[in-house]
């Protein structure tokens, strides 16, 4: 058996031993093998950055990769910089995968396209989405801001909440995780412990949220190009941006009351990075001090999250390329009001990181298995 690995396959007490042993984690233990894992989308942003991390995991081996308009090419033709990663197979598309030799998915795939291709896929992988299809629990609110109804309802119920930090547990014994959105990594891992313990109020939360531009995927666009980013910042889908329910949904569970805030996303002038600044009420008789100990309290033990000093201000480039959130509060000069300020990388924490963050957990290993490389600065 490889390092770290711990068996917590969550099927394993409550269904017969011919299920038990299509459960990856129990064939992988039983074989001592690596868990054979494809991702779906491999020749976007998020896929590369799967197959960067996965490729220092002892327990993982990349046997399927695919692309669309790419799909035929060597992946070291479509990512230079993963040349030295020669154990990959070539890019195929997602029909000619053989699944019966794969026990676990990263799905990077545009969201919508997702639910059109998990929702087919066999029952014995393990899947870990990254898309938005399956964050979402109400239909109706998918429908709403997604713009179309949901293809696979079902498996939507299914889905658990992949925000490793506060639904671990869960996580352990998901089949399919819906990993979050950048921005609701970034807001949410501050914002949630403070509402469930009723240190902030649930009325008139303010999140300001900046990204790098890597967050918007990597198919040309128009709004992307080097012109339309460079020397200048721009705020986008001002009062109507998706993540706004996302981040509701999770927002009020942790309260227990219904939650609205108040999202703008900026883009920056950056590949990779992500900044939310919330602002936030304090609870009657609650200081800003009683907040950073609070959160400090809840993730003195996590590996990932680490809440700064008194008055050191959190930066994107000290969180670059690692699966880091690092976040402060600070206090405000209007009265009764604080400052939450976290930052993550989107494509690690906000994406690929937490993804194999998760993974780790439902196959049996160590949560921070290849995951615990220090930032790249400067
Ligand atoms: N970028 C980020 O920071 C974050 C992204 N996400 C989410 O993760 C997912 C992937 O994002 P990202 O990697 O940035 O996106 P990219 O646009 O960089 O990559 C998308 C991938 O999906 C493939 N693809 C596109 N359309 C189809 C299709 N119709 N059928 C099959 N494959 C298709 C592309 O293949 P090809 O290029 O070969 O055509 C490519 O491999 C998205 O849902 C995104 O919203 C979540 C959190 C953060
Ligand atoms: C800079 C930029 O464009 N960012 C993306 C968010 C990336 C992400 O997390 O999106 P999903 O919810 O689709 O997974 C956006 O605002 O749409």
């Amino acid at each position: 058996m490889k390092t770290g690995r711990l068996h917590q396959c969550s099927n394993r007490s409550t269904v017969p031993e011919t299920s038990r042993s299509r459960c990856p984690s129990v064939r992988v233990q039983a074989s001592g093998e690596a868990a054979r894992v494809a991702v779906l989308g491999a020749s976007g942003y998020t896929g590369a950055e799967v197959v960067r991390l996965t490729a220092l995991h002892p327990g993982i081996k990349v046997t399927a990769l695919t692309g669309e308009k790419q799909a035929g090419k060597s992946f070291s033709d479509v990512f230079p910089h993963l040349v030295t990663a020669t154990s990959v197979p070539k890019l195929v598309k997602i029909e000619d995968v053989n699944y019966k030799d794969v026990d676990a998915i990263f799905c990077c795939l545009p969201h919508a396209t997702t639910q059109e291709v998990i929702k087919k896929l066999p029952t014995h992988l393990k899947i870990v989405d990254l898309s938005a299809d399956f964050r979402l629990r109400n239909v109706a609110t998918y429908a709403e801001w997604y713009g179309h109804e949901h293809v696979a309802p079902e498996l939507q119920k299914e889905a658990v909440y992949g925000l490793t930090e506060l639904f671990r547990e869960q996580v352990k014994g998901a089949r399919l995780v819906a990993n979050p959105g950048c921005y609701p990594t970034c807001s949410q891992l501050p914002l949630y412990p403070l509402l469930k313990a009723g240190l902030i109020l649930t009325d008139d939360i303010i999140i300001d949220a900046k990204s790098g531009v890597s967050g918007a995927g990597r198919a040309a666009k128009e709004s992307n190009l080097y012109c339309e980013i460079a020397e200048g910042i721009n705020s986008y889908a001002v009062g109507k941006h998706r993540h706004m329910p996302e981040v509701e949904q999770g927002l009020s569970e942790a309260s227990g009351k219904d939650v609205r805030v108040s999202f703008t996303p900026h883009l920056m002038n950056l590949s990779r990075g992500m900044q939310t600044t919330s602002y936030v009420k304090l609870a009657p008789g609650v200081t800003v001090d009683k907040l950073r100990e609070h959160l400090s309290s809840i993730y003195e033990s996590e590996a990932f999250v680490k809440v700064l000093p008194k008055d050191v201000i959190p930066h994107t480039r000290h969180v670059r390329g690692s699966n880091f959130c690092f976040m402060n509060v600070f206090e405000d000069r209007l009265p009764g009001r604080a400052v939450v300020i976290s930052v993550i990388d989107n494509l690690v924490k906000g994406a690929s990181g937490q993804a194999l963050q998760n993974l780790n957990l439902m196959l049996g290993y160590s949560e921070t298995t290849a995951l615990m490389q220090l930032a790249m600065f400067p």
